[in-house]
C-alpha cells in the first residue's frame, strides 16, 4: 500500500483540526486539484504551472526545485502517464521530502524525575509567549508542574505579558525586574527548580536578532548558566518562527541554527497563512524538525506536529471526491 492510500484510510476517521487550521493553505494547493483534472497530458506546461503553485504556498525555490527533480524522476520509474495519477505521487513525494529516510519525532525530549528545561528562541512577535502559555497548559493538564521563566528582560512589557499566560495556564513563574541580566533571571531559576522538583522549565529569550556574533554570545551563555547547575540541560532549544512571514522566517532559522544549537522548531500562526509549505521548506534546507504548530490564538491552539496530518490537512481535498 503506498503512503497515499495509507494516509487516506487513516484520516477517515481523524478530527481535523489540521483540516481547519490549513484552510487557507489548502486553497492554494487546491488550483493543483483542478490543474491535474484539467490537463491531459503530462508536459512541461504541466510542470510550470505545478512549480508555480508550489512556490505560491512558500515551499522556497530550492525545495521546489528538488521536489520537482525527485517527481520527475518517480513519474518516469513509474511510466505514469496521467495527469490525475499524479496526486499520489505529489503526495507521497511530499512525505519523502519531509522524512527523508528518518525517522523524525515530534515529542519533546522528557526525562522522568529531571529538571528538563526548555529554551525558546526567536525574534520579537512570533509568538514565543503565547506558544509558552500554550505548552505550559498543556504540560499542566498532563499532570506535570511547570515553571515558565521571564528570560525576555529587555522588551517593555514581555514579564507581564507572560505573567498572564503562567496565570491562564495554571502555571508558576519566574521572574525579576526589567532590565535584569537574563542568564542570570535563568539560572536563580533553576536553582529554584532543582530545589522545588518541578519536571519543566519554559524559558523565554530577548527576540533581539542583533548581529550574529553578540546573539551566539547571548546564547551560549545562557546554556552555560543552565549547564552549572544541570549538564545535560537545556535538552531542547526550541526556534520559534511565524509562518506568516515565508521567506523572511527562513532567513531567520538560518541565522539561530548557526548562533545555536537548535533542536526543533515551533511554527505558529499556521491558520492565518496561505504559506503553509514553508514547514517542508525548514525541513528540506535546515534539517530542523518541527515540534509544534500554531493553528490559533486560543491556549488549546498548540498542537503536536504530525506529518500525516499536516499533509492530509494540505491535501484533503485530493482524498474526497
Ligand atoms: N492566529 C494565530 N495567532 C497567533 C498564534 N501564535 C501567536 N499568535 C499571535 O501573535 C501575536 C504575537 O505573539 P506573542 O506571543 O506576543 O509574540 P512573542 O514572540 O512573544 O513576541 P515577543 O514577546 O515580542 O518576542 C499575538 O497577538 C498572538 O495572539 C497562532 O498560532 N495563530
Amino acid at each position: 500500500m503506498g503512503l497515499f492510500s495509507k494516509l487516506f484510510k487513516k484520516n477517515k476517521t481523524k478530527n481535523d483540526k489540521y483540516k481547519l487550521g490549513l484552510h487557507k493553505s489548502r486553497e492554494t494547493l487546491g488550483n493543483l486539484k483542478k490543474l491535474l483534472e484539467e490537463k491531459k497530458t503530462i508536459d512541461e506546461d504541466l510542470f510550470d504551472e505545478l512549480e508555480e503553485i508550489l512556490i505560491m504556498a512558500d515551499i522556497g525555490i530550492d525545495t521546489v526545485l528538488s521536489f520537482m527533480a525527485d517527481l520527475r524522476k518517480e513519474i518516469d520509474v513509474k511510466s505514469i502517464k496521467e495527469p490525475k495519477e499524479l496526486q499520489e505521487i505529489i503526495v507521497d513525494e511530499m512525505f519523502n521530502l519531509y522524512l527523508q529516510d528518518e525517522v523524525v519525532i515530534a515529542d519533546l525530549d522528557y526525562k522522568e524525575k529531571e529538571v528538563n528545561v526548555y529554551l525558546f528562541v526567536g525574534v520579537n512577535g512570533v509568538g514565543k509567549t503565547t506558544s509558552i502559555g500554550k505548552l505550559a497548559y498543556q504540560l499542566k493538564k498532563e499532570g506535570k508542574k511547570v515553571l515558565m521563566v521571564a528570560g525576555d528582560t529587555f522588551r517593555a512589557g514581555a514579564i507581564e505579558q507572560l505573567n498572564v499566560w503562567a496565570t491562564r495556564a495554571g502555571v508558576d513563574i519566574f521572574k525579576k525586574e526589567p532590565g535584569s541580566d537574563p542568564s542570570s533571571v535563568i539560572f536563580d531559576a533553576i536553582v529554584k527548580a532543582k530545589k522545588e522538583h518541578y519536571d519543566v522549565v519554559l524559558a523565554d529569550t530577548a527576540g533581539r536578532l542583533q548581529n550574529k556574533v553578540n546573539l551566539m554570545k547571548e546564547l551560549e551563555k545562557m546554556h552555560r548558566v543552565i549547564k552549572k547547575e544541570l549538564p545535560d540541560q537545556p535538552s531542547e532549544t526550541l526556534l520559534v518562527i511565524d509562518a506568516t512571514t515565508g521567506q523572511n522566517g527562513l532567513k531567520q532559522a538560518e541565522v539561530f541554527k548557526e548562533a545555536t544549537d537548535v533542536t526543533g522548531v515551533i511554527l505558529t500562526k499556521l491558520d492565518g497563512t496561505a504559506k503553509g509549505g514553508i514547514v517542508l521548506a525548514i525541513r528540506h534546507l535546515f534539517k530542523l524538525p518541527i515540534k509544534y504548530i500554531g493553528l490559533g490564538e486560543k491556549i488549546e491552539d498548540l498542537v503536536l506536529f504530525d506529518i500525516e496530518d499536516y499533509i492530509y490537512g494540505l491535501f484533503s481535498d485530493f482524498f474526497e471526491a
